[in-house]
């Protein structure tokens, strides 16, 4: 039977993470077809793994190269442009994503109906076409392109360097730990009021099931693929 009432499902996420890349992207496909109110949560991976004692599975060399086949798989099966990296350490280790992920949360706080749209267009640039996402005039380019006005983008660039901002950011982050959160995608169902903790993109069966919806694959609608 469907369900009758609304479930929340908060999404933990960070743009460094190609995984959550994919379960934004089935999340969002779904908000039509499941009784959902979809809740997205930019945080810091990398402070969850320093946290909770966890480290990125590319620092395992077996790890990383199963990755690299697992990853191409998904891209495939979710029907997402993914490329993989050429230097994923500078990228993701040295380079990282703090501030993107500061400037996602400015924009959450301040214009939330662009957060969709910046935080896919901060993962095409990163994860399909291999575009730096360090430097404020690339995180321009990927509001503008997500179709920000440029006065609101320049506001929430002034506004990420602002102590309100790296403090909900690490809010959001510690609010993870405090699920169980030790990696991403994070996904929280609200199940008749209890947290359930899920981890991973490959669980949506499982997500479907405790909130007595369907899962019909990765792409319910396929128009809204990318
Ligand atoms: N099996 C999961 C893998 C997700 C995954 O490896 N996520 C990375 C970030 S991209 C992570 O946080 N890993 C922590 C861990 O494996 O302990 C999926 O298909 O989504």
């Amino acid at each position: 039977m469907a369900a009758l009432i609304r479930t929340k499902v908060e999404l933990f996420y960070d743009v460094v993470s190609p995984y959550s890349w994919f379960g934004f992207e089935a999340l969002c496909r779904y908000r039509p077809h499941w009784k959902m109110d979809l809740v997205l949560r930019p945080f810091f991976l990398g402070g969850v793994m320093n946290e909770t004692g966890n480290r990125p599975p590319m620092m395992v060399p077996s790890k990383g190269l199963y990755m690299q086949k697992d990853l191409l798989r998904n891209a495939a099966y979710f029907g997402v442009p993914l490329k993989l990296i050429e230097d994923p350490f500078h990228v993701m280790i040295e380079k990282g994503t703090l501030k993107a992920q500061r400037f996602l949360t400015a924009i959450g706080d301040k214009h939330p109906e662009h957060l969709e749209g910046v935080s896919r267009e901060l993962w095409k640039r990163i994860w399909s076409r291999g575009e730096d996402i360090v430097e404020e005039e690339n995180l321009h380019l990927a509001a503008k392109a997500a179709n920000m006005e440029d006065v609101h983008v320049q506001e929430c660039l002034k506004l990420m360097n602002d102590s309100s901002v790296k403090l909900a950011l690490k809010k959001s982050t510690e609010d993870a730990i405090e699920y169980g959160a030790f990696g991403a995608p994070t996904i929280i169902v609200h199940s008749q009021g209890h947290p359930e903790i899920f981890f991973g993109s490959d669980r949506f069966p499982l997500i479907a099931q405790i909130m007595n919806e369907e899962w019909k694959g990765p792409a319910p609608g396929t128009k809204n693929l990318l």
